[in-house]
């Protein structure tokens, strides 16, 4: 989802397994000219946002060594999955609530599906908005190969609160997902 960490944690992860740190929302952004992904939107549509993210998404598929962190709305588009699946995919699965603050703390007039929230009430206004994308959204994350879980980690970690998970600490999780899942495959394709 937008604000989960992609950009952040993604160049924690890239730096920790020396590979290349490329994010789609930048490269669509180059090919536009250094158009902002909120002029975009603005400018043009989001169909035409979307195409754009399709046409980045196949060069970045058949880049080795590198982790990308995708734009949010990327899963929605069945095409898009086949390009996915290049590589091994990632859900950060960060609680709505936590993800409205991260969102209004950042600036919510640089992610053009919530609006331009300010105020008291923007949290609110953008947990909303949130919810909404996430019902619609919630299955297609769900098709990554690897999830990483806040609220679990919270819990596990003996943290209180999701804000008290810094990126490096997700990064390092993401790293022992990443673990788990291959030593699975392997496992399966060993018992097959
Ligand atoms: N673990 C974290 N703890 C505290 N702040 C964080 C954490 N991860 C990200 N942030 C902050 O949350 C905001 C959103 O993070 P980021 O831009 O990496 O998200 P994103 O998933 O790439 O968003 P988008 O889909 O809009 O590109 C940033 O201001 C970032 O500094
Ligand atoms: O979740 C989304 O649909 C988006 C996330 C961002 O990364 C950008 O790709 C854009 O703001 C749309
Ligand atoms: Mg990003």
């Amino acid at each position: 989802m937008m604000g989960s960490g992609k950009t952040t944690v993604g160049k924690l992860l890239a730096e920790a397994l020396e590979y290349e740190f490329l994010d789609s929302d930048k490269l669509i952004e180059d090919a536009a000219g250094g158009m902002t992904v909120a002029q975009f939107f603005k400018e043009q549509d989001e169909e035409k946002f979307r195409n754009a993210e399709t046409e980045v998404l196949v060069k970045l598929s058949s880049t080795g060594r590198s982790v990308v962190a995708t734009g949010g709305g990327i899963v929605v588009r069945p095409l898009n999955w086949t390009y996915l699946r290049q590589g091994l995919t990632i859900w950060l699965n960060v609680p709505l609530d936590a993800l409205a603050e991260r969102v209004v703390a950042a600036g919510t007039h640089t992610r053009p599906l919530l609006g331009d929230s300010q105020g008291d009430a923007a949290v609110v206004k953008a947990l909303e908005k949130l919810k909404a994308i996430y019902k619609f959204r919630a299955p297609s994350y769900a098709k990554a190969d690897v999830a990483v879980c806040f609220q679990e980690l919270v819990v596990r970690l003996g943290y209180e609160h999701v804000r008290d998970l810094s990126p490096m600490v997700i990064a390092f999780q993401m790293l022992e997902e990443i673990n788990k899942f291959y030593k699975m495959k392997k496992n399966g394709a060993a018992a097959a």
